[in-house]
């Protein structure tokens, strides 16, 4: 079908100081995050001034998109919305109603499916629909591109950067690992239609990175930034405690690839380039972090040919995958959805 819009869809950050309490709010609003983490986390916004790089990096992506697209004859018009910070998702709607808009096809800034990084997002489109009322622009979320070559090329030459960094060594002692977002253990069992989905594509995109970049390195998928009350289980291990057993191990340097992160996010710039890069210093390791996608012109041509591959029928513009996993369009109601606690 047509679309006459394309909405990039984010989780959104606070840009200034005073931003950073309502934020977390929004955030964490029904959720079980203790008052301690909280404030943790407080902390890392106001250690960078109260301002998340992750608007600047979507500002910086929209109009790459915008230049993609005129690249390509494309004249669909881009929006851009978020979850949790200005630009809110309801108010983005409401203007593209006002311009016209009927249907919008969504990139959202994540790969991989689970309820925090796919299904919440679809719930934000159905809460901001709902907001502005009977005119709503109709949003489908465009599909899983965890296996794009737009995605692994970009990732595998940031990991091949951060190889040369690091002094040179046999290797044995080299170590290549990458990170994403940790979850709770439920979420990750509930991810996709029938589960494990969130770690699966996570290990798939890993493998695809690791065979582009360093075929003959050993690699790991470990987890970073947990969040939540410490009596429930979230993946693991973290990033700091993975650290210590390369270290345990006789592993004398690392480069470390957050393939759960398009671009650098302040989890990225915290917990890997604060934090876990002066875990790595404390046990003596060589650290390099790998670069993340950000405007490569290659991811930004991957949005442009998933947007074409959903608008242009009978596959004029077939999907570009390296991976075996299965992807769709649209996720099955049940998909992503808790056992226990259904949220939302
Ligand atoms: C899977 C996943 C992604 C990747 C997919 C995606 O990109 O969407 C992601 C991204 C992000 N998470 C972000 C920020 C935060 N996430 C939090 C809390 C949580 N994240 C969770 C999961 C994920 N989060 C979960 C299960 C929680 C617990 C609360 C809940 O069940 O929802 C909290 C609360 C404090 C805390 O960390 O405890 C904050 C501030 C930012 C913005 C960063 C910036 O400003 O640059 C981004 C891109
Ligand atoms: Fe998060």
């Amino acid at each position: 079908m047509g679309y006459d819009a394309v909405l990039l869809l984010s989780f959104g950050g606070p840009e200034r100081p005073e931003d950073v309490l309502p934020f977390l709010q929004n955030v964490t609003r029904g959720r079980r995050v203790p008052p301690e983490r909280l404030a943790e986390v407080a902390e890392h916004y106001q250690h960078f001034g109260g301002v998340s790089p992750i608007n600047d990096q979507c500002r910086a992506l929209l109009a790459a998109m915008r230049a993609e697209f005129d690249r390509h004859q494309l004249d669909t018009p881009v929006y851009w919305g978020n979850r949790n910070w200005h630009p809110m998702l309801a108010d983005t709607l409401a203007q593209a109603r006002d311009d016209g808009v009927e249907s919008a096809v969504a990139f959202v800034t994540s790969p991989y499916g689970s309820y925090s990084s796919c299904r919440q997002y679809l719930e934000d489109i159905a809460a901001a629909r709902a907001a502005v009322g009977p005119r709503a622009p109709v949003v489908h979320k465009l599909r899983h591109y965890h296996d794009h070559p737009g995605l692994v090329e970009p990732f595998a030459d940031g990991v091949r950067q951060a190889l040369a960094s690091l002094a040179p060594a046999p290797r044995e002692a080299t170590r290549l690992v990458f990170t994403a977002h940790s979850i709770p253990v439920e979420m990750a069992e509930c991810a996709g239609p029938e589960g494990g989905r969130y770690e699966a594509q996570l290990a798939e995109t890993a493998a695809l990175v690791a065979a582009a970049a360093a075929p003959d390195l050993p690699y790991d998928l470990v987890w970073q930034s947990r969040s939540g009350p410490p009596q429930v289980p979230w993946l693991e291990p973290d990033i700091n405690d993975h650290l210590g057993t390369l270290a345990e191990q006789g592993v004398g340097a690392v480069a470390v690839s957050p393939i759960g992160f398009i671009s650098d996010h302040l989890e990225v710039m915290w917990d890997l380039d604060t934090e876990a890069a002066d875990t790595a210093k404390q046990l003596g390791l060589e650290y390099a972090r790998a670069a993340t996608p950000g405007t490569d012109p290659r991811f930004v041509a991957m949005i442009r040919e998933l947007v074409q591959e959903r608008m242009v029928p009978e596959g004029d513009h077939p999907a570009r995958r390296m991976g075996t996993l299965p992807v769709w369009d649209t996720c099955l109601s049940h998909c992503c959805q808790s056992r226990s606690a259904p949220r939302g």
